[in-house]
């Protein structure tokens, strides 16, 4: 799985390689020659280097879709993804996926240090620096105590640290995040939103956040996009965040913005409600 795959000792080039990102016309058919629905339809979208990007919309409007696009684990019927290592048609050491909590693949009959090392070992990365990079993670994600439990002694948030950590071990130029915090209790959830932004700042790369939760899209990201209904979704508004970090929820222009991306999304859905989406799409 393309988490666990590339080295940060070895490939130091991974951060400094760019971790710009282009959807091209993508479209997203699952049964095409059941003239099936289109998911996604037409979307364009483009993520500058560096840049932590937020995607929030309807449910089922195709956002993990986009993610697994871009991970190279859903083909486009229409369009491309493209890094800056070109098209993507699979799989590749320069993305990395964290999933939610309770879909977490650590494997449960190794230690967290061997969870965090596994992908390091697959790369044959020599013991002394796997050890060194296991122990400056772990430490980032302050697991360093818990580095000989094994994943049914961790609590929920531990596990999501031990992904986290297994995941910027292998250095990916981009990360993709799937709802990684949502199956966690609330406090739990703020800690580790501070974690990620504070790892983000601490080694900048280009990271692609799908939530349902308005207030984490405007507490994360420095562009929140707010996608349209399905079917055949596509970008609606991508918004800019220039507040800085740590962000205070209750400053005006946080919950002016806030405001406006829940009024966008409530407006997709009324669509979804009345059909409109449905329509457009026997129209086309
Ligand atoms: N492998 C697949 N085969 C067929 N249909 C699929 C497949 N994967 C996703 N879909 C469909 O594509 C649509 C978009 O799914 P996706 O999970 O990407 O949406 P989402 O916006 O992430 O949803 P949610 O917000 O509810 O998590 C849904 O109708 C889903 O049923």
């Amino acid at each position: 799985m393309v988490e666990l795959s590339g080295v940060r000792a070895m490939t130091d080039a991974a951060t400094s390689a760019d971790g710009s990102i282009r959807f091209r016309d993508v479209g997203i058919n699952f049964t095409p020659k059941q003239r099936g629905e289109w998911v996604l339809r037409h979307l364009d979208l483009e993520i500058g280097d560096n840049e932590f990007f937020v995607i929030v919309g309807p449910s089922g409007c195709g956002k993990s879709t986009l993610l697994r696009v871009l991970a190279g684990i859903a083909k486009p019927t229409e369009g491309f993804a493209q890094t800056s290592r070109g098209v993507v048609h699979g799989p590749g050491p320069d993305r990395a996926m964290v999933f939610q909590s309770v879909d977490t693949p650590l494997m449960e009959w190794l230690n967290v240090r061997r969870n965090v090392e596994y992908g390091l070992r697959m790369q044959r990365v020599p013991r002394s620096v796997r050890a060194a990079t296991v122990d400056q993670y772990l430490r980032k994600v302050g697991l360093h105590r818990a580095a000989s439990k094994y994943p049914h002694q961790l609590s929920g948030g531990m596990k999501q640290r031990v992904q986290i950590a297994r995941v910027l071990a292998s250095n990916p130029s981009v990360l993709l995040m799937d709802e990684p915090f949502a199956a966690l209790d609330a406090q739990t959830r703020r800690l580790l939103q501070r974690e990620l932004v504070s790892l983000w700042q601490d080694e900048p790369r280009t990271v692609i956040y799908v939530t349902h939760d308005i207030r984490e899209a405007v507490l994360l990201g420095t562009k929140v996009a707010v996608m349209t209904a399905p079917p055949q979704s596509t970008i609606r508004t991508t918004y800019e965040i220039a507040m800085p970090y740590p962000r205070d929820e209750f400053a005006p222009e946080f919950v002016d913005l806030a405001s406006k991306v829940e009024a966008d999304i409530e407006e997709e859905v009324s669509k979804l409600w009345a059909g409109d989406g449905f329509e457009s799409q026997s129209r086309s």
